[in-house]
This record gives structure tokens, C-alpha cells and sequence, in this order.
């Protein structure tokens, strides 16, 4: 499917297993997050800009890559995303950090919004949202129109785990969005919670449930 890159190395499959299991507790979970993130971001800024620029080793004077002067924001959906911002900025220090603060209606499972604080000149960054579920699509789709209302538009999306049916409203809503995914689940439940997925990413990394 174009735009979309499911991950399968190994590494990251092995701590996606690991998040699964009930037994693993919020502080295990909460480094496994960060850690995934860091793997995910590795891949997904693979097409990032170069330039070659002159460098003077300790022998000689040469011409060789660096990443091009592209400002970078990273945009977690609270409160879940917040688990990989540390992870993206690992790689990418200088990034801006925006937030969008949505949560999903326990009714309708829409997203409501409570929460929106973008970097200025969003449209002239590479924006990467970063939640660790993509179930139903309302969330990423919601926070993805907040961004492009606001000028972004070069965007990424990076999950941990996703729906077939979120990966399609997705696709759907914003086909020019970049969608990485570690690992596409089976289904939805009734209650629009991902099956086998991980129960509820944010009460597992802070513990509230
Ligand atoms: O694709 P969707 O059907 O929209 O579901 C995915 C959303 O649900 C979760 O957030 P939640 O509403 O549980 O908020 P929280 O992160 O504060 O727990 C998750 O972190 C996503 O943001
Ligand atoms: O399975 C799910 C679905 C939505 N949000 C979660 O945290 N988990
Ligand atoms: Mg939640």
C-alpha cells in the first residue's frame, strides 16, 4: 500500500511482544515505548534531506553527508504519544515539540479535542505525529486536520501498533501522510480496543489504570 511501511525487524517485533503481555509492568512498558520509538524513527527518517558539506578529518579536507537544514517538529496525541517523544528526539535533538490533546469519546469513540500547542511555522517543518495505537483512525485523522489547518504539510505518522480499519481511514482522510506502522493487529473489538493489541497504551505508561 503506498505511504505505508509496515516494520519488521526483528528488534522491534521482539519489544512489541514484549508490550503485549499483561504481566509487564508501566516502568518496563514506558522504556520499551521510548526504545520502539527510537527504531521506528531510525526507519522513518531514512528519506531525510543531505547535504554534502566540507569537513577537515585529522588527514585531509573532504566533501561528505550531513542531514540538510530541514527544521524538524515532533507531535505527540496526549496523552499516549507523549511515551515516544523522547525516543524521536534521541535521533533528531533539535526537533520543536508540539501537542495535540484528544481522547477518545468511551460512547461514540470519537476523538474530542482538549488540547492544541503547535511550533511556529509548522509549514515549513517535517511533522512527525507519534501515537502508540492507531485503532479506529479517529484520533490520527482528527490531529492530522488540526496540523494541516494550521500550514503543515509534510507529515509522517508513526504507531506502534495498528488496525486494519484505522490504517484505512487513514490512507483515506490523508493519502499524502507517510503512515509507519510496527505491527498491524487483526481486528477491533467491540469496544473499538485492538485485538490482540496491548489494552490502553496511556493508562499503561502512566499507570492510571
Ligand atoms: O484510532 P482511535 O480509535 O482514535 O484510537 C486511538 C487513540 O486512543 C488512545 O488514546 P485515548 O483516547 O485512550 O487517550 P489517552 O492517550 O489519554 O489514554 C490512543 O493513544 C490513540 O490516541
Ligand atoms: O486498543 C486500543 C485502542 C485505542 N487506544 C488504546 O490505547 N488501545
Ligand atoms: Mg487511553
Amino acid at each position: 500500500m503506498e505511504n505505508v511501511f509496515i516494520m519488521d525487524h526483528p528488534l522491534i517485533q521482539h519489544k512489541i511482544s514484549m508490550l503485549r503481555d499483561y504481566q509487564t509492568g508501566t516502568n518496563e512498558f514506558r522504556k520499551l515505548v521510548e526504545e520502539i520509538a527510537v527504531l521506528m524513527g531510525y526507519e522513518a527518517f531514512r528519506d531525510l534531506p543531505m547535504e554534502e558539506v566540507e569537513v577537515t578529518t585529522p588527514i585531509e579536507t573532504c566533501k561528505t553527508p550531513m542531514i540538510s537544514g530541514k527544521k524538524l517538529a515532533v507531535v505527540p496525541i496526549l496523552r499516549a504519544g507523549l511515551g515516544m517523544v523522547n525516543g524521536i528526539l534521541t535521533l533528531v535533538p533539535s526537533a520543536k515539540v508540539g501537542h495535540i490533546g484528544l481522547y477518545r469519546d468511551p460512547e461514540t469513540h470519537e476523538p474530542r479535542e482538549y488540547y492544541c500547542k503547535l511550533p511556529e511555522s509548522i509549514g515549513q517543518r517535517l511533522v512527525t505525529v507519534v501515537d502508540p495505537m492507531l485503532a479506529t483512525g479517529g484520533s490520527a485523522v482528527a490531529a492530522i486536520d488540526f496540523i494541516k489547518e494550521r500550514g503543515g504539510k509534510q507529515i509522517k505518522f508513526l504507531c506502534i501498533i495498528g488496525a486494519p480499519e484505522g490504517i484505512k481511514r487513514l490512507r483515506e482522510a490523508h493519502p499524502d501522510v507517510q503512515i509507519y506502522c510496527g505491527h498491524v493487529d487483526r481486528e477491533l473489538n467491540a469496544n473499538a480496543y485492538i485485538c490482540p493489541g496491548l489494552g490502553d497504551a496511556g493508562d499503561r505508561i502512566f499507570g492510571t489504570k
